[in-house]
């Protein structure tokens, strides 16, 4: 299955925020991030493709299924970590894994137990007990101890130390190298990405505005730096978008080719990490 995810003409209203997006597809065995600001559609595009919401319009295929006419077929091979987990605070860590369990086919007692001590949890702590980090480790460890094709991860990093953060990443790369898993993984903290991400979509106001494979688009990027002197009107608006100060400017551009070709040796041309590209094309759409 080349995609784990295709999103077609997708349209939901809440309010007076509407999501948009005519085309998204998910790589199978990838992992996909998935960066957008606060309020972008990040939580409302995943709720939908796990079928927690339900669209205006369009089509969501999960796993080869249809999200909202067997999307439930589909469940027991996703893992999915969002905000809230919705466990009984006072259970033990044991208690709900007994109780989750039953509903995963591959459910990995030994997986779990291992994972658990990795993440220093005690399996007899009352899950109310644990701090934030460790909440979203143990619900991590929930939604991949059952072998899931399919990882669905909302925000998982955010609220978390950057030690914490770095092993979610790695446990996820290990796995992948393990077995075929595809990671679908939502956050605003783009410096993720550029570590784990193989490819990238970005939304911003409910409307995507990039999605590609990671490394191609780094490299089809450029921050040009140089004296305003530099600049004309015309090749200001070239530009994806510019910043100019006392300095000088500082813009990013989309054709490293045309900027070479256009402002010389007196710019400096710099690889843009995602954040960069990111906010680069926001400020596009908000000019
Ligand atoms: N039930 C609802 N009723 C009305 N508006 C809603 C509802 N749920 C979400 N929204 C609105 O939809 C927009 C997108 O919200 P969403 O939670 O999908 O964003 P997000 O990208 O996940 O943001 P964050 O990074 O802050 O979690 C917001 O403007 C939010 O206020």
């Amino acid at each position: 299955m080349p995609n784990s995810i295709e999103i077609t003409d997708l349209q939901k209203r809440l309010g007076h925020f509407v999501l948009s997006i005519d085309h998204l597809q998910v790589p199978t065995g990838f992992i996909t991030g998935f960066i957008g600001e606060n309020g972008a559609g990040k939580t409302t595009t995943i709720k939908l493709i796990l079928d927690m919401l339900r669209p205006n319009r369009g089509q969501i295929q999960v796993l080869g299924r249809d999200a909202q006419k067997d999307g439930s077929l589909a469940k027991a091979d996703i893992g999915y970590v969002g905000d809230d987990a919705g466990y009984w605070a006072s259970m033990r860590l044991r208690t709900i894994a007994n109780i989750t369990a039953p509903f995963f086919p591959r459910w990995d007692w030994a997986l779990f137990d291992k994972l658990l001590s990795r993440f220093r949890l005690d399996p007899k702590a009352k899950y109310i007990s644990l701090s934030k980090g460790m909440k979203k480790q143990f619900e991590l460890v929930i939604a991949l101890c059952h072998h899931p094709k399919l990882v669905i991860l909302d925000e998982p990093t955010a609220n978390l130390d950057p030690l914490v953060r770095r092993d979610i990443l790695d446990l996820l790369l290990e796995m992948m190298e393990k077995e075929e898993v595809t990671v679908f993984f939502s956050t605003h903290i783009t410096s993720d990405l550029d570590h784990a991400a193989d490819y990238i979509v970005f939304l911003h106001q409910g409307k995507m505005l990039l999605f590609g494979d990671k490394d191609t688009i780094i490299e089809g990027h450029r921050v040009v730096k140089g004296p305003a002197s530099l600049l004309s009107p015309g090749s200001e608006d070239k530009f994806i978008s510019i910043q100019k100060n006392s300095f000088g400017f500082e813009a990013l551009t989309d054709d490293p080719q045309w900027a070479l070709d256009t402002f010389g040796k007196e710019a400096i041309y710099e690889r843009p990490d995602i954040e960069q590209i990111f906010i680069g094309y926001t400020r596009k759409e908000d000019r």
